[in-house]
């Protein structure tokens, strides 16, 4: 039976991501708080109190037109 090798000594450690405060913040830990999100509320042009669109990428996601948003801000805001 063989022994392995000792491990070599580190003798250049270039701790690259540490060289700077940027690169540090670029790799550190992330937090996300709720503060943090945004909600996907579009508006688009038109007119009609309540009509919507579906916006294609963001399925449950919609467009509501101008006259929607008050009643809409509402909602959310008490929510
Ligand atoms: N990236 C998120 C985002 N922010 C705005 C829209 C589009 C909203 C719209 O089409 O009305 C999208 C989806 C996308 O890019 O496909």
């Amino acid at each position: 039976m063989s022994s392995s090798p000792s491990p070599q000594p580190i003798i250049h450690r270039p701790r690259r991501l540490r060289r700077t405060e940027t690169l540090r913040r670029m790799v550190r830990e992330n937090v996300l708080r709720v503060e943090d999100l945004i909600y996907p509320l579009f508006v688009m042009e038109g007119e009609g109190e309540g009509q919507r669109e579906e916006v294609p990428s963001m399925p449950g996601c919609y467009r509501y037109t101008l006259e929607t948003c008050p009643c809409l801000l509402e909602y959310y805001l008490s929510h």
